[in-house]
C-alpha cells in the first residue's frame, strides 16, 4: 500500500491575509523553480481563519496544486455560538482539511480527546479530512509512557468513526517537547509512535484501514531533517509549525528528496 506522504504547514496564530497571499505566492514559486511534482506529495497550508478566503482566491486564479486547511471547526452546525467557525462554512472556502485536537488547543482550550473526536466527526460529515492531532508532554515521555498516553487519545478522539472515514483521515503525532523548541524527536521515536498508532488503528478496525491512514510526524521539522523522519516506513508526512512561515524553507520541506 503506498501512502501519498502529506506536507502540512501551520501557521498557528501568524500572518495576517496580505502576508498569507505573498507565503502561498512565494512556496508556489519555489515550487514551480524547483519543478516541483505535485503528484509527489500533498502540500497543505493551514492559515488562520481570517486568511482562508484570500488563500482561496489564490489558490484558484493561479490554479495552484496547493490545498489549504483550517486550524479548528466547531462542533456546532449553526447558530448562537459567538466565536465559532462551521464546517459548511470551512466547506464553502474550498478548505479540504481540518486540523483537530492541536496541543495548543487541548492545552489552552481545555479540549479533550472526546472533544476532538466529535471535531473529528464534524469534518469528515462535511466532506473534510480531519487531522488529528496527539502527543505526549515531557512528563510522559520521561516515565517512558509515550506509547501508552497517545494510543488512549486515539481511542478516544477515534470513537463512532467508521473505517472508512479512518482510512482517508490523517493523524499527526506531535511530541509537545519537540513543538517549538528546537528539540526534534528522533526518526525512531518517531517510528515509535507513529507505527504504534497504525497498529492500533489495525486492532480496532482492520490492516486496510490501517494502511491507508496517513500518520504524520510534527515537532521541529525543517528541511535538514525531514528526510530522515520521511524515511521511516510509519511516517507519511510532517506537521510543520514554525518553518512553514518561510515559503523557500517550507518549499523545500515539501520537495525533500525521497
Ligand atoms: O505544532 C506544530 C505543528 O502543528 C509543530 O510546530 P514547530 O514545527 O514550530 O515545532
Amino acid at each position: 500500500m503506498t501512502r501519498k506522504p502529506l506536507l502540512a504547514g501551520n501557521w498557528k496564530m501568524n500572518l495576517d491575509h496580505l502576508e498569507a497571499i505573498s507565503l502561498v505566492e512565494g512556496l508556489a514559486a519555489h515550487l514551480k523553480d524547483a519543478n516541483f511534482d505535485y503528484d509527489k506529495a500533498d502540500v497543505v497550508v493551514i492559515p488562520p481563519f481570517t486568511d482562508i478566503r484570500s488563500v482561496q482566491t489564490v489558490v484558484e486564479a493561479d490554479e495552484l496544486g496547493i490545498a489549504y486547511g483550517a486550524q479548528d471547526v466547531s462542533v456546532h452546525e449553526s447558530g448562537a455560538y459567538t466565536g465559532e467557525v462551521s464546517a459548511a462554512m470551512l466547506s464553502k472556502l474550498g478548505v479540504k482539511y481540518i486540523v483537530v485536537g492541536h496541543s495548543e488547543r487541548r492545552e489552552y482550550h481545555n479540549e479533550s480527546d472526546q472533544l476532538v473526536g466529535e471535531k473529528a466527526r464534524v469534518a469528515l460529515a462535511g466532506g473534510m479530512i480531519p487531522i488529528i492531532c496527539c502527543g505526549e508532554g515531557l512528563d510522559v515521555r520521561k516515565a517512558g509512557k509515550q506509547v501508552e498516553h497517545v494510543l488512549s487519545q486515539i481511542d478516544g478522539a477515534l470513537e463512532g468513526i467508521s473505517a472508512e472515514d479512518v482510512a482517508r483521515s490523517v493523524i499527526a503525532y506531535e511530541p509537545i517537547w519537540a513543538i517549538g523548541t528546537g528539540e526534534v524527536a528522533t526518526p525512531e521515536d518517531a517510528q515509535e509512535v507513529c507505527g504504534a498508532i497504525r497498529e492500533r488503528v489495525a486492532e480496532l478496525y482492520d490492516q486496510n484501514t490501517a494502511d491507508a491512514v496517513r500518520v504524520l510526524y510534527g515537532g521541529s521539522v525543517k528541511s535538514s531533517n525531514v528526510k530522515e523522519i520521511m524515511a521511516k516506513p510509519d511516517v507519511d508526512g510532517a506537521l510543520v509549525g514554525g518553518a512553514s512561515l518561510k515559503a523557500e524553507e517550507f518549499s523545500k520541506i515539501v520537495n525533500f528528496e525521497a
